[in-house]
């Protein structure tokens, strides 16, 4: 299976490389811009950039399937707070299909910071003491002790976006 990811991130690529590691994936790096905001601040703006990326990556490549991931923040209805979200794409020229990864609640101190229009990579930094956590287990792995890491939680968003791919599931109005 050949596939482009639109991102130069390491932990994008690996993070596809791994979750299709059963299709023995060749992966091309693709350094597409997501047309969104550095930092997308909602559900919709976060999906448009991983949808972004996908047709960009593919549009440049002769792969056979365009992958973007996408990371936001987004107050969701029915809990407190700001939240890290994440979300993939994946087109084939013809269909787009998209999924989401975990959402891991920001503590209010780095929340406050994003919602002043930082981005959460440099803030992640700035608060650790890091060089680059976005590249590494990012946030995902640092809140939660490393019970999950940046490449584990997108590649859940890889996963969710590809069903529609390798399953028949999506075909029929069953
Ligand atoms: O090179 P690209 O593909 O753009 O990789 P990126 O790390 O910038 O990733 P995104 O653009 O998808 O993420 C948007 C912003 O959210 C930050 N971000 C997303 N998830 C993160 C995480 O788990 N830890 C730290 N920062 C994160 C990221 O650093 C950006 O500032
Ligand atoms: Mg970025």
């Amino acid at each position: 299976m050949e596939l482009a990811v639109g991102s130069t991130n390491p932990v994008k690529i690996d993070a596809v490389e791994r979750t299709l590691e059963r299709y023995e994936p060749t992966v091309t790096a693709v350094d597409v811009a997501s047309g969104v905001a550095e930092q997308p601040r909602s559900i919709e703006e976060t999906v448009t950039g991983a949808e972004n990326r996908a047709r960009r990556a593919l549009a440049a490549t002769d792969a056979d399937y365009g992958v973007g991931l996408e990371g936001g923040v987004a107050r969701l209805d029915g809990t407190p707070g700001l939240s890290l979200i994440m979300w993939g794409a994946v087109t084939d020229g013809d269909r787009t299909a998209r999924g989401g990864g975990p959402t891991v609640r920001l503590p209010d101190g780095i929340a406050e910071r994003v919602a002043d229009g930082a981005e959460l990579g440099p803030v992640m930094d700035d608060r650790l003491g890091t060089d680059g956590i976005a590249e590494a287990d990012g946030a995902a792995g640092v809140l939660t002790d490393g019970l999950t890491n940046r490449t584990h939680a997108l590649g859940e968003a890889v996963a969710s976006a590809f069903g529609p791919f390798v399953t028949d599931y999506y075909d029929t109005d069953d």
